[in-house]
């Protein structure tokens, strides 16, 4: 009704909306809204934000809901040398996101790349590296603290037979470092949702497997896990199926955590071929069917939004063209329409 009448006394003072105002009310995440989730997102970083058209997209909340920085809370960026830290380009994009009124996704406190010298060069013993690791989460936590919807505290712990992956946490103070580094985290933020991230878990197989003993080892120790992030950074046309997703997230879901789709991307070679981008609309759709059907998927992110800003062509050579929107910044209809879709009506009211 206030609607209908805001509506009329607008109409009557000669102020209309026009197609694109009435667009802004409807979009990827006002979508992901209506179908109960809490965002649509995506990834960003500090080098592209002096690009406006960018950040005009990116800072549309009916697209994106929710902003996850690529690499600016990162160890290598955060403490650059040993108990120096900062924050700079963190606060940035946290800065940015609570002036759109959009949530945020903390990636990452302890991951094996993007390491500074000083810490994997450093020889340090158990104790000295816990010390270091505990001091590490506690004080980005903390510089955070009520800032962040999720942490993901640990990112891709697990080589690809879901075996423990070699890194200089794993080798000094063994499978502990995993329940040390959430407690750490718990203790500094106790409201931050805390989640364990990877890449190659979005169906069933032995790195899902370890990874639903990771949450079990954590809670073990007494000790609060939140969330298991699915990276989700898909090849066009082998995509595991909607089921497919759809079960694996349940397999976390019934050890008592919930789930989001963190990382999405869905690459094929470059130039792009108009088949695999219709393939890629029904790729995009699938993964969205599965967190729409499934209650405790929170959200999905994607890894950017658009091919200009992509990590993907300079990891995965002759390959790209991953996201919904392209290098000029044009949005991709087929796919964007299918996540639109996906999602469910438009919100109303
Ligand atoms: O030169 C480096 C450059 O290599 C670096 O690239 C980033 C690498 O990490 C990317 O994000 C990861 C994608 O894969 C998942 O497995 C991880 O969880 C993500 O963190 C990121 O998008 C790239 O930009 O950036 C910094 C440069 O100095």
């Amino acid at each position: 009704m206030l609607a209908i009448v805001a509506t009329l006394l607008l109409t009557a003072a000669g102020v209309t909306s026009s197609p694109l105002e009435r667009r802004a009310t409807d979009g990827l995440n006002a979508r992901a809204v209506a179908a109960g989730k809490l965002y649509f997102g995506s990834a960003t970083d500090n080098g592209e934000l002096s690009d406006s058209a960018y950040v005009a997209g990116l800072s549309n909340w009916a697209d994106f809901g929710q902003l996850t920085p690529g690499n600016a809370l990162k160890w290598d960026s955060i403490e650059p040398s040993r108990d120096s830290f900062s924050y700079a380009n963190g606060d940035t994009i946290v800065d940015l996101a609570a002036k759109n009124g959009q949530k945020l996704r903390c990636h990452t406190l302890v991951w094996h790349n993007q390491l500074p010298s000083w810490l994997t060069s450093g020889g340090f013993d158990n104790a000295t590296l816990i010390t270091i690791l505990k001091n590490h989460i506690t004080n980005e936590v903390t510089h955070y603290k009520g800032k962040c919807l999720h942490w993901d505290v640990v990112n891709e712990a697990f080589e690809e037979d879901g075996t423990w992956r070699s890194s200089v946490f794993y080798n000094t103070i063994g499978p502990s470092f995993v329940p040390i580094a959430f407690a750490a985290a718990a203790a500094a933020d106790p409201d931050v949702k805390l989640y364990y991230n990877d890449y190659n878990i979005e169906n069933a197989g032995g790195k899902s497997t370890s990874t639903q003993n990771l949450v079990k080892l954590v809670k073990q120790y007494g000790v609060k896990i939140d969330g298991v992030g699915l990276q989700s950074h898909f090849i066009v046309g082998s995509t595991p199926s909607q089921s497919a997703q759809q079960s694996n997230m349940q397999a976390f879901i019934d050890l008592g955590v919930e789930v989001a789709v963190t990382e999405l991307d869905i690459r094929t070679d470059t130039p792009a071929t108009s088949s695999a981008v219709n393939q890629q609309a029904k790729d995009y759709a699938s993964t969205i069917a599965a967190c729409k059907a499934v209650a405790k998927c929170v959200g999905v992110t994607i890894w950017d939004y658009t091919d200009k800003y992509s990590w993907i062509p300079s990891v995965f050579s002759g390959q790209g063209s991953a996201l919904p929107w392209d290098e000029n910044l044009k949005k991709k209809d087929s796919i964007y329409n299918a996540i639109l879709s996906a999602w469910g009506p438009a919100p109303t009211g």
